[in-house]
């Protein structure tokens, strides 16, 4: 029983709606709204008709006037759409009216980006931190589904509100179901803590072995993927989709001066994500925190690219991520014919390097500007160990990189390029 509707599956037709106040946001609210529509898409759900709606006062029974609100749904009804999207968050009794009146299924942004969520989260602690923030949507909203039983007869209520069941009972079991979905919650809560902590485990782990690391952040569909598997010859999932990446990969590169460094891919960002979402996915996204350093990719070629550079260093420092050092990636560079507009981007982000991941363009900058940044990080040092410490010799190639290695009767010689912090760990075999 408690499980959201499966709506990507019910509806096809989306009429999308925003409201916004004044006058000043037009703009701001027309780029949302299209937006919306490509979220609404990805999930496979066509956009029949999208409205702007200016409205005094978003805390009134439907979000706006009921005049307008009337206009609305008959537009909807004339347009056979199955579904009107709200780009504003919609409270549950807000959500029930229109659904009420309208006799259509009703939903708002952050229920399209938790619906995304859903079917792109591939491992156990994503699939977890998903369906915890789903439930913990769904729990205000449980009356209105047992509403829409009702109406349908109760006929898929597993049984419990069962054909004709009379309003009363239906109410007592929204009761008996909310209880159920808080033993859920704490259930999944629980297994998420389990999942997590393997996670920490595996990271310090991770640290023991001091390779610096670098986390990609930035907005969905910025380039973020592309870039890591370019930079490390891999095939991560790269899509021309919002959120193709849910979970956080680390892939290790060599920089031309042998320093290792390690590069995590992460979840996109986007403007008003649902914050249960960013509670949620904090564990994912403390990769970003727990970074040397950051690069922030920037899709140069969409209009939208400032806000969504500024949208991602919010978020960054909503988690506590905003002290890291950014090295900012301009990418797409391939798709700008407007130099205005990236002399403009230029100066949102100063230093900002410019590239173009698809046609290998900047490659060697970055590479440059990564090199600078941990160029503090690395010595390089010759070393003489015994032959018999092979734990040592073996360390010496894990953890740094061996530049030359010769035996010296039963010594190995070695020139090798080592991370500071093992710096003192090497000390007894250091010959200069
Ligand atoms: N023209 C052009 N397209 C690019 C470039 N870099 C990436 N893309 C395309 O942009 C789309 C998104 O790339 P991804 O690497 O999946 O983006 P992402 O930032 O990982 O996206 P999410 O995982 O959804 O947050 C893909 O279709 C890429 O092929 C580029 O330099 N130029
Ligand atoms: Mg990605």
């Amino acid at each position: 029983m408690f499980e959201v509707r499966e709506r990507p599956q019910m509806v096809e037709r989306a009429l999308l709606v925003h409201v916004y106040q004044h006058r000043r946001d037009e703009e701001e609210s027309q780029s949302l709204l299209e937006e919306l529509g490509e979220l609404v898409k990805t999930l496979g759900i066509g956009v029949v008709d999208s409205v702007l709606v200016r409205a005094p006062k978003t805390t009134a029974r439907y979000l706006m006037g009921s005049g307008k609100a009337d206009e609305i749904m008959t537009h909807a009804h004339a347009l056979d759409c199955d579904c009107i999207v709200f780009d504003n968050e919609i409270s549950p009794a807000q959500q029930r009216a229109w659904e009420e009146e309208s006799k259509i299924c009703v939903i708002d942004r952050q229920e399209v980006i938790l619906d995304i969520f859903a079917q792109r989260a591939q491992t156990k602690e994503a699939t977890l931190q998903v369906s915890l923030a789903r439930m913990q949507y769904a729990l205000p909203r449980m009356a209105r589904m047992w509403t829409h039983l009702d109406r349908q007869g109760g006929g898929s209520g597993g049984g419990k509100g069962g054909a004709g069941a009379a309003r009363g009972e239906g109410e007592k079991q929204i009761e008996v179901d909310k209880r159920l979905a808080r033993e859920r919650i704490a259930r999944v809560k629980a297994e998420l803590e389990d999942v997590r902590k393997i996670r920490m485990t595996q990271r310090k782990e991770r640290m023991k072995t001091p390779v610096p690391v670098a986390a990609i952040v930035g907005y969905t569909n910025a380039g973020k993927s592309s870039l890591l598997n370019l930079m490390t010859d891999s095939d991560v999932l790269a899509e021309n989709k919002l959120f193709a990446t849910l979970d956080t990969t680390t892939r290790r590169i060599e920089l031309p001066d042998g320093q290792p460094l390690l590069l995590t891919d992460t979840v996109g960002f986007v403007r008003n994500l649902p914050h249960r979402l960013v509670e949620a996915f904090k564990a994912t996204l403390e990769e970003a925190t727990l970074a040397d350093f950051l690069v922030h990719v920037v899709d140069a070629s969409s209009a939208e690219a400032k806000k969504h550079g500024r949208t991602t260093i919010e978020v960054l420092t909503e988690l506590g991520a905003e002290e890291k050092q950014i090295i900012t990636v301009l990418n797409k560079i391939d798709c700008v014919e407007d130099q205005d507009r990236l002399n403009e981007l230029k100066s949102e982000f100063p230093n900002a390097v410019l590239m173009s991941v698809k046609e290998h363009i900047g490659v060697d900058d970055l590479v440059a500007r990564m090199n600078q940044m941990l160029h503090d990080r690395v010595v390089r040092a010759d070393y003489r160990v015994p032959a018999y410490r092979g734990d040592i010799i073996a360390r010496l190639h894990s953890d740094a990189k061996v530049l030359k290695l010769d035996y010296d009767e039963a010594d190995a010689v070695i020139t090798a390029v080592v991370p500071k912090q093992l710096e003192s760990f090497f000390d007894e075999f250091r010959v200069r």
